[in-house]
């Protein structure tokens, strides 16, 4: 049964338009635009077809693993004559050189990589774009907002841009000032000129089965809040999110507050949850073993950065807490988006920020600016 972007979506998709997927956290824009990269690539022939540019290596392995799946059910199909779609992650971290030998000696079908990645072997001329048939940018306002990336992007648009026989589709739960962005993409031919702006629940951004609290407390409190929080609301696996430490503090040596809150939660926290970090400056292979625990295990409480608030996809999750709290609205609405994962489920799912007093102001521009309710919360912080 198709959600309610995938409804909407699907039939501008299959009619050749290129479309900005505009459309609430959870609601199913990936296996949107993979159905229309399946609707048009053909496997018998040896070329990258399709390519989705995604932010992190997090996302990428969540995606592959997606068009995997479905690679794996289209192989089925016996008219396809049993050859095979292939799916290459060409993501940060990986064995490039591995990768080089794969794209020389077979194109895959599809490619999904990070933009630098990518840059890296479209600079070596290791494989060429020119018989793509779709372009993805998933995230696509992060990867336009994000300073390292964003030259990368743009050149790649630039290069490939829009042409009749290539759809392009720009993806995300939050495009800030989408009209202008849409002229842009018209203006810069990285779309056509009749580019669709599906645009699902326009007027509530934020989606209504979560529930969102805040409690306030003191600074030295905020830790043994938290504990009191995850022994009332008894999480079956809960995201905690965290601020980034600011290079001062990198500088001067400090712990980051991932590191010394995951140390307080392995002493003080009695639940049966398994505690797990994800940030930025752990190297790729611990961040994926982070992720692979999280898929595998009984129950979690992952301790993150921002680094997961993007498209990470754990259905299990149940509560989101903002240990502190997030640096705009739009970071809210991705943070708050990695819970209520389920689109035809009518669970409610929370989120709570523990926040000082003062900064209760911040907390009701968020409120505000995407349209929905937090509930103050009293609770008895054990001393
Ligand atoms: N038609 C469907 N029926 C049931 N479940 C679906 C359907 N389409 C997608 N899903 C599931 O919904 C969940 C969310 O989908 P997806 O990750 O594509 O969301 P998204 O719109 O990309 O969200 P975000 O903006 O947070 O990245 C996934 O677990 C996916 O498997």
């Amino acid at each position: 049964m198709p959600t309610d972007v995938q409804m909407e979506a699907l039939p501008v998709l299959f009619s050749g338009n290129d479309c900005i997927l505009h459309a609430q956290t959870g609601s199913g824009k990936t296996l949107t635009y993979l159905l229309l990269i399946y609707s048009l690539i053909n496997p018998k022939r040896s070329a990258v077809q399709a390519l989705i540019v995604v932010p992190t290596r997090e996302l990428g392995m969540q995606v592959t693993k997606v068009a995997r799946l479905l690679a794996a059910a289209r192989h089925m199909d016996p008219v396809l004559d049993h050859k095979s779609y292939t799916v290459m992650a060409l993501l940060d971290g990986g064995m490039l050189r591995r990768h080089k030998s794969w794209l020389k000696a077979e194109p895959p079908t599809i490619v999904v990589a990070t933009i630098r990645s990518l840059s890296q072997m479209l600079e070596k001329q290791i494989f060429k774009l020119d018989s793509m048939r779709v372009l993805v940018v998933d995230e696509v306002d992060f990867l336009f907002n994000s300073s390292k990336q964003v030259s990368s992007l743009r050149m790649l648009l630039t290069s490939y841009s829009s042409c009749n026989n290539r759809q392009t589709v720009f993806a995300s739960a939050s495009i800030p000032q989408h009209r202008r962005f849409i002229h842009d993409c018209i203006q810069q031919k990285w779309t056509k000129g009749d580019v669709a702006h599906v645009h699902v629940n326009p007027i509530k951004p934020m989606p209504s089965c979560l529930h969102h609290r805040f409690v306030i407390c003191g600074r030295k409190e905020k830790h043994q809040l938290l504990i009191s929080l995850l022994q009332s609301d008894l999480p079956k696996s809960g995201i905690i999110f965290v601020g980034e430490q600011s290079e001062k503090a990198k500088k001067a040596g400090k712990a980051p507050s991932t590191s010394l809150l995951i140390d307080f939660l392995r002493t003080s926290y009695e639940g049966s949850l398994q505690i797990l970090l994800l940030e930025e400056d752990m190297n790729f292979n611990s961040r994926a073993a982070s992720l692979s625990d999280v898929r595998e295990g009984e129950g979690y409480l992952l301790v993150c950065t921002d680094i997961a608030a993007r498209g990470i996809d754990l259905p299990e999750t149940t509560h989101i807490y903002n240990f502190d709290l997030p640096k705009t609205a739009v970071d809210y609405l991705h943070r708050a988006g990695r819970t209520g994962r389920m689109p035809f489920s009518d669970k409610k799912y929370t989120v709570t920020n523990i926040i000082l007093s003062e900064e209760r102001f911040v907390l009701q521009r968020f409120e505000n600016e995407l349209i929905f309710n937090c509930e103050e919360l009293t609770l008895e912080i054990p001393c």
